[in-house]
């Protein structure tokens, strides 16, 4: 007999462990479905964002040359330490809520509003009207000789859990590629990047990509463009990459080798064919503006659903689903707007909105400001924590003199972002902005300066 519930939700991902809570702290009778013990709280704090910056933060710390395998080493400590109370907070979260069944196995649909969850020896089955699918995105790996992850080659978990490379080559110049050859860059290892475009970096405009790559160089990255990799191979002493440029085909060797082009979402273990669940092109669960499958009762957040692939835009997800089940129902997808982003590079490079290009491109009539940080007198605070590289540059619309998107590329940009995107999203005006009054010496202290500098 399957145990009757409120609600499902199958993963534990950002979005769905705080529906979970709320929906249990309202009175909900909830299970959670996680597959793997290590993996309470999600990808982003045991495998994704915490320990990757964790450890950016050590190496940007370290000051030496070569692979220092006992700095490293200690990062990794450190990072450990600090998952495993993460998860265990995560854990505890829910488990410690009355109304929420918690249970470890992979879940599957048995039919519409039926699943079962495996683990070990045991097959739990449970049914509930509601159920909420959470289950995030697994590395893409390309149909490629050679590409599985094994031995010398790796994806962004198993590179964290591997000796620190003398050398490592990285394929794929997207977030995780840049933030992982960045980082491997300041622990001291030799690291080239292969990356597809024609430019590192082909979303943002020249200049600012060009800040970009001058940083990655300044720390010891390669990188080579208009690469595209043909083959991998390894054996006991190291692995190959083998990639065409320009008609010419070459080698690269390396201790590891890092893949990074991107994550699919995770749904092949879902069993969906038991339900009226439809999958998009590129294997995301369809989902209208609302989070609703095509399936009656059947909800999806988080990566699966394609788009932006971020815990925060999951953590968005939740409340739609939050004011759907407990509100107004009237919060969706397309209340979303200035959703800003970071590449916690070295300084990180943090954007919203339209970049130069893009704004262009739709015709509209814009006035740019940019800014070398190094040039801007009033903002002390880089020279301050001694990193003075990077970037600037604000896109406004010349009649309304609105903010229409912004790059910002300095140390604590990841903060000052969100000033700009909440300024976006209120209206509020890059005049306004500009004549603020920001703390000293603080990086927002930037805007006074950069937002009186159109041209
Ligand atoms: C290296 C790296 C660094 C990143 N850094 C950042 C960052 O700095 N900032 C940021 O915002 N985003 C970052 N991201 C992206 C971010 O991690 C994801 O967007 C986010 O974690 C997605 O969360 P989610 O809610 O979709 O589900 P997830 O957190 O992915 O959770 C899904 C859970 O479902 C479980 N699961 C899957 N299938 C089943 C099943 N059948 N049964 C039971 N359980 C199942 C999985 O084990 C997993 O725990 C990073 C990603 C990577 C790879
Ligand atoms: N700081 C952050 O917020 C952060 C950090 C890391 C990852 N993430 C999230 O995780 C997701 C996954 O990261 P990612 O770096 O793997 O993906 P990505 O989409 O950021 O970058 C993948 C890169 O690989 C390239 N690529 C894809 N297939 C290729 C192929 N066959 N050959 C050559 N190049 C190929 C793409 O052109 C792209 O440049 C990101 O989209 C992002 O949303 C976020």
């Amino acid at each position: 007999m399957a145990r009757e519930l409120d609600v499902i939700v199958i993963g534990w991902g950002k979005g769905g462990k705080t529906l979970a809570g709320t929906l249990a702290r309202a009175g909900w009778r909830v299970a959670i479905v996680e597959q793997s013990e290590k993996m309470y709280g999600g990808t982003c704090i045991n495998i994704a964002c915490v320990p990757t910056k964790i450890l950016i933060h050590d190496a940007e710390q370290h000051r030496g040359n070569g692979a220092d395998a006992d700095y490293f080493n200690t990062a990794v400590e450190r990072r450990d330490e600090l998952t495993a109370k993460m998860r265990q907070k995560n854990f505890s979260m829910l488990d410690d809520l009355d109304s929420v069944l918690v249970l470890t196995g992979r879940a599957s649909f048995t039919g519409a509003h039926s699943i079962k969850v495996e683990g070990g020896d045991e097959v739990v089955e449970l049914s509930a009207p509601k159920i909420v699918v959470n289950t995030g995105a697994v590395p893409a790996i390309p149909p490629i000789k050679g590409a599985e992850i094994s031995g010398r080659i790796h994806d962004s978990t198993t590179l964290q859990h591997a000796e620190l490379p003398k050398k490592l080559v990285v394929v794929g110049g997207g977030y995780a590629g840049l933030e992982f050859a960045s980082m491997f860059a300041q622990f001291g290892s030799e690291v080239s990047v292969l990356d597809r475009g024609e430019r590192a970096l082909k979303q943002e405009d020249e200049d600012i990509a060009a800040e970009v790559v001058s940083a990655l160089n300044d720390a010891g990255v390669t990188i080579i463009t208009s690469a595209s990799v043909t083959s991998l191979s390894q054996d006991a002493h190291s692995a190959t990459v083998t990639y065409d440029r320009n008609g010419e085909e070459h080698q690269l060797h390396a201790d590891a080798v890092l893949l990074a082009l991107g994550r699919t979402p995770n749904t092949a273990p879902l069993k969906l064919e038991n339900t009226a669940v439809q999958l998009g092109d590129k294997g995301e669960i369809k989902v209208d503006k609302y989070l609703a499958t095509d399936a009656e009762g059947i909800y999806a957040l988080g990566d699966v659903i394609g788009g932006a692939q971020f815990t925060y835009t999951s953590l968005d997800d939740n409340r739609i689903l939050k004011d759907k089940f407990l509100g107004e129902g009237k919060r969706n997808l397309e209340d979303r707007v200035a959703v800003p982003s970071t590449m916690f590079v070295t300084p990180p490079l943090a954007r919203v909105g339209l970049n130069e290009d893009q704004a262009r491109a739709q015709g509209l009539d814009i006035k740019v400001a940019t800014k070398k940080v190094a040039d801007i007198a009033a903002m002390p605070r880089p020279k301050i924590v001694g990193d003075p590289r990077g970037i600037i540059k604000f896109v406004v619309e010349r009649k309304t003199d609105q903010i229409l998107g912004a790059a910002l590329m300095h140390v604590d940009s990841q903060e000052v972002i969100n000033l700009v995107a909440m300024a976006m999203r209120a209206g509020i005006n890059a005049s306004t902005l500009r004549d603020s009054i920001f703390t000293h010496p603080s990086s927002t202290e930037a805007l006074n300066d950069v937002l009186g500098s159109f041209k």
